[in-house]
């Protein structure tokens, strides 16, 4: 697939902006603060109805404006369907396919499928667990796009039981009504392990499909720079066992509710459930050699060829489902040494489109020289 034309509305620095894109490789190129990042930063909005670079709308809206508008025109198969958004922080967004709305907002995810690389992915491997699970769960959610109500599901069950957990614990310090808060709980207790099993079943099953994506991504990426194989491990915030059937998950999570109960009456937080989950990178020479995690252990070098490869992998694996999604390589060919630059361009070159962001055309590889676009003064200017 790919954008074959963007029409921003009060977008970050936009009042309006209209882009006409091709396939193949497009670079942005222009000095910092221009508006180059947040152009791709749009696709990629369109893709999962969240951005790579921040936790909530508000800043997605120009300045004084209330209300944003992503607009695009993108080609699958050689059909081509228009999608849009309308952003409205503090208020419902609204979405349109062809100038029909959705009935719901999260039914645009997934029509156009993004993969980003950012220099913010060095947090992938070296922050904190939430990173690596946000990882997982956005790639679920584009694979599978029903898996976004899930996913909203399991918030939600989450907040309400914090709630009741907190209320609970007040009620056992003497504040009263410690038996309907207990009862209350075991209903949010099975809803947890339900909607939580789920999600735990569809993590696993994607771990073991990103695999073998992983250990050819990270081979090539750090090509004669490392002897070390990449390997991952789903680590859950109880003991599994081998079934993973949601059905053993579920009872699993109800055990493991049951005898966490005190601990988290006395914390006020739910301790179990996949919000507490890690998905544990690690390097080593493979076979019976040991492995060390990368968080804490791995250089800078290493960090940044494993989250390259997470990247790629889920690229990967994208497209093996049967649909290139686009690529979009938000600044990071400045971040890596030329060695890296050429590996990953050489990866990506055949995308079927490949969007870069760059402040200098140097920046830019050989590799990925397509169409480009000079950005300045909030203008958008094709140069070639
Ligand atoms: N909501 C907003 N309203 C108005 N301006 C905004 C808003 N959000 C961001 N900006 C402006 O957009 C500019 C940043 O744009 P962007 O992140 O796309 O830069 P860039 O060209 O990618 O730069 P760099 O090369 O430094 O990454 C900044 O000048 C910032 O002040």
């Amino acid at each position: 697939m790919y954008v074959s034309h963007l029409s921003l509305h009060d977008f970050r620095s936009y009042a309006d902006v209209d882009v006409v894109l091709e396939p193949g490789a497009t670079a942005f190129v222009g000095r910092n603060g221009q508006g180059k990042t947040n152009l791709v930063e749009a696709i990629d909005y369109l893709s999962r109805l969240s951005s790579h670079r921040v936790a909530t709308d508000a800043p997605l809206v120009r300045a004084d404006t209330d209300q944003a508008v992503v607009r695009a025109a993108v080609v699958k198969d050689g059909r081509t369907a228009v999608l849009e958004v309308e952003i409205n922080p503090g208020r419902a967004n609204r979405a349109r396919v062809n100038k029909s709305p959705l009935p719901k907002t999260r039914d645009l995810v997934g029509l156009v499928r993004t993969v980003v690389f950012s220099p913010e992915d060095l947090a992938l491997v070296k922050g904190d667990p939430a990173e690596r699970r946000r990882f997982l769960d956005d790639l679920l959610v584009l694979r599978t796009p029903r898996l976004a109500g899930v996913r909203a599901d399991y918030e939600r069950v989450l907040r309400q039981r914090n709630s009741l957990l907190k209320t609970a614990g007040h009620a056992r310090r003497g504040g009263g009504g410690q038996e309907s808060a207990l009862s209350t709980l075991e209903v949010w207790n099975s809803h947890l392990a339900r909607v939580g099993a789920e999600i735990l079943a569809e993590r696993l099953a994607l771990v073991e499909d990103l695999r073998p994506y992983l250990g050819n991504a990270y081979a090539t990426v750090a090509r004669g720079a490392s002897q070390d194989d990449a390997a991952m491990d789903y680590k859950p915030s109880f003991e599994i066992g081998d079934e993973r059937e949601r059905a053993a998950l579920t009872e699993g999570l109800l055990v493991a509710l049951a005898e966490r109960r005190q601990d988290e009456l006395d914390r006020g937080i739910s301790l179990v459930g996949p919000h507490r989950d890690d998905l544990v990178l690690s390097l080593g020479p493979g076979g019976e050699g040991a492995r060390l995690p990368v968080r804490g252990y791995a250089s800078h070098g290493e960090s940044w060829s494993y989250a390259l490869a997470l990247r790629l992998a889920a690229y990967d694996l994208l497209r093996a489902d049967g649909d290139d999604p686009i690529l979009i390589l938000d600044d990071v060919f400045a971040e890596l040494d030329a060695e890296r630059r050429g590996q990953l361009a050489e990866l990506v070159a055949g995308a079927e489109q490949v969007l870069v962001t760059a402040a200098v055309d140097d920046d830019v590889p050989e590799k990925l020289a397509g169409v480009r676009f000079r950005v300045a003064g909030g203008e958008v200017t094709r140069v070639d």
